[in-house]
């Protein structure tokens, strides 16, 4: 018989219960995280610079003590089971501190052996192929142009087949080409089974990508949704009608509708919910006709995750 609460557990790949952090300057960098990371999913963490995003994947990987609280990875505790757990999460830091004057293959090679994995030249090979570094193998690391370094990052941290990878900032500072061979990289990566957990501070990063979203604000985990569901909720369109003409002031009798007059008076802004059933835009453009508000042109626009995630942030604590 399948047990439904461990088929639950399964299911989640890092678990992080009541986790805080407070730093030896006192200073309380986490505070009571919660949260699940589910087998096979994009998790995008976003967040303003110092909410916390790093610190909370540094604990998760090890390299920074929790103050409180209990972090497990594929059911397993990450202080009491160090080792293991370790072997199974993969980090590509932000910044390169990759010993230079390696070649490429003997990093991977060495980084492998760290988590205490057998030699697998054939799957090192594929982790260069995929990441369009194969020609480069041989080559002295502090050689390389800044992108291909990146791609060294990602290749290390993969070098001992995590199952659950963690991507720090994976594509600040990156051009627009390396960002989208690293998009592609990340999904196949998901497609083999590997759970991702990436932070960014690119929003279009986290719509192109993730599957859910957290969002950090100091220290503090104040959302996690769906990506689709977080867009329906908080998402909302505008219709921006042209007019013909200026006017001075929305006629009275439009003050019922979710109208904005443009200072030069010369354009409507319409709001509308986008999980609405009725738009509300016939009525709306009748009732224009009506009070003699002629427009020439209308064009719609949705809210992006950026804007629900600055009207997020900005919000009071
Ligand atoms: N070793 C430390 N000692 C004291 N404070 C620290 C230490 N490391 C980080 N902090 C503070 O903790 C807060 C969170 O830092 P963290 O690096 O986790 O933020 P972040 O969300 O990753 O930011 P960014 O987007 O800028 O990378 C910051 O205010 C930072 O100054």
């Amino acid at each position: 018989m399948p047990n439904p609460a461990h088929d639950a557990a399964n299911d989640i790949a890092v678990s992080i219960r009541d986790v805080g952090k407070t730093y030896a300057s006192g200073f309380e960098a986490l505070k009571h995280v919660n949260l699940d990371i589910r087998r096979g999913e994009i998790f995008a963490l976003l967040g303003p610079n110092g909410a916390g995003k790093t610190t909370l994947i540094s604990i998760v990987c090890g390299i920074v003590n929790a103050s409180s609280g209990t972090v497990l990875a594929d059911g397993h505790d990450i202080v009491r089971e160090y080792r293991a757990t370790r072997s199974k999460i993969g980090l590509v830091p932000q910044e390169l501190s990759t010993d230079t004057f390696e070649t490429v293959w003997s990093t991977l090679k060495f980084s492998r052996g760290l988590f205490g994995k057998a030699p697998d030249p054939a799957h090192l090979e594929q982790v260069l192929r995929d990441l369009s570094l194969w020609d480069k193998k041989d080559a002295k690391i502090m050689t390389l142009s800044g992108g291909m370094k990146r791609r060294v990052l990602i290749a290390k941290a993969l070098a001992h087949e995590p199952s659950i990878l963690f991507l720090d900032e994976p594509t600040a500072g990156v051009d627009v080409e390396l960002r989208h061979d690293m998009w592609r990289m990340v999904r196949a990566l998901r497609e083999r089974g590997t759970t991702i957990i990436l932070t960014t501070h690119y929003i279009e990063e986290a719509e192109e990508m993730a599957d859910r979203i957290g969002v950090i604000r100091k220290g503090e985990l104040i959302l996690v949704e769906d990506k689709q569901t977080l867009m329906r909720k908080l998402g909302s369109k505008q219709l921006a009608i042209q007019l013909m003409s200026p006017i001075e002031k929305l006629p009275e009798s439009l003050a019922d509708l979710p109208l904005a007059l443009s200072e030069d008076g010369l354009s409507l802004v319409y709001s509308f919910d986008t999980q609405a059933d009725d738009t509300g835009i016939a009525p709306l453009l009748r009732r224009l006709h009506d009070q003699g508000i002629d427009f020439k042109d209308l064009h719609s626009s949705e809210t992006s995750l950026e804007d629900i995630f600055v009207r997020l942030v900005r919000a009071p604590a």
